[in-house]
């Protein structure tokens, strides 16, 4: 049975942050998100940046049609402890039912299928697509892993990935550094890859890829582990890292050293203002380029080593 929740969304002053959270368990919430810090999951907060002077919380009650009565208890609780905590009055309140189902598949209105270069196809499981002459399809259900196609750092690298599948000759044995949901890798394979390495360092990670590599059915092409990079052997015809900016410049080495003769190094996860910072690393390789390609603030740099 779908359970129903009430969502009480206050604006709170840093320094009454925790008697509010205290008050509304008190009250009967079930559980309290803090909105206000910028937490993109693939963005490390800045430990230094100031502590913002206002959060934003969202609280959840269990409810069964009494959410007129449970207002009015929220309204005068906080009323009351307006007057220890300076800043929480004049209260705004903003209500609204929720259905739990809600909370879990949410995202999903987010994910659909979409076309990556000529004849790439990236779609959820829950979606059908039949494909049209050369088009591969990319068949996903991430999970709690990164990589849906729809972050603009997963775009910018199946884009050059695909490109690479539109010249010949094709490669085909691709390294996948960070592999998340597997979404590269499967995608390297779908377009004609023969040999794929995805390695991440998140067993859930792993776990996912795998489930997913199986539903595409590329198993005997792709082969996902836990191992760190430092550790596999071989060389590739591309390789792709779309790991965090200073995380591409530490692995700057062992990347590099896994590459063949006129391969292609695609890096991404780069912020912007991390742009000079990763070319700059990697201007003591012998690589040529980058290419740059951007989407929003990402930036995805494409390089080659010479043939
Ligand atoms: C942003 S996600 C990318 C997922 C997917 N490749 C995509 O393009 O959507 C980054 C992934 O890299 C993994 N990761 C971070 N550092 C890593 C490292 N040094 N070696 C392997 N995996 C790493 C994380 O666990 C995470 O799953």
């Amino acid at each position: 049975m779908k359970t129903t929740w009430y969502e009480i969304r206050i604006d709170v002053p840093a320094s009454g942050l925790d008697l509010v959270c205290n008050e509304l368990g008190e009250l009967g919430c079930a559980g309290i998100t803090v909105e206000e810090r910028t937490l993109d999951t693939f963005v490390a907060p800045d430990p230094d940046a100031d502590a913002p002077e206002r959060y934003g919380i969202s609280a959840y009650f269990p409810t069964e049609g009494d959410e007129t009565t449970l207002r009015t208890q929220v309204t005068e609780r906080l009323e009351w402890l307006g007057q220890l905590a300076p800043g929480l009055l004049p209260l705004s309140l903003q209500c609204r039912p929720v259905q739990e189902q809600d909370w879990a598949e949410g995202w999903k209105q987010h994910f659909s299928a979409t076309r990556i270069g000529r004849r790439l196809i990236v779609k959820p499981t829950w979606e059908d697509w039949s494909p049209a002459g050369d088009e591969v399809v990319v068949n996903l259900d991430p999970g709690m892993a990164f990589g849906t196609g729809t972050h603009g750092t997963t775009r910018l690298c199946l884009e050059a990935l695909a490109g690479l599948y539109d010249q010949a000759p094709v490669p085909t044995r691709v390294l996948d550094v960070g592999t998340g949901s597997g979404i590269l890798a499967i995608a390297a394979a779908a377009l004609g890859a023969r040999r794929v390495l995805g390695c991440d360092i998140e067993e859930e990670s792993c776990r996912v890829a795998r489930e997913n590599v199986e539903l595409n059915g590329v198993g005997d092409r792709v082969e996902i582990t836990g191992a760190p990079l430092e550790s596999l052997e071989g060389d590739f015809d591309v390789i792709l890292a779309n790991i965090l900016a200073e995380e591409n410049i530490r692995l700057g080495d062992e990347l590099t050293r896994r590459l063949a003769p006129g391969s292609a190094l695609i890096l991404s996860g780069i912020l912007q203002e991390k742009e000079a910072l990763v070319t700059q690393a990697f201007a003591r390789y012998d690589l040529h380029g980058p290419e740059v390609t951007h989407e929003a603030e990402w930036v995805c740099l494409r390089y080659r080593k010479p043939a």
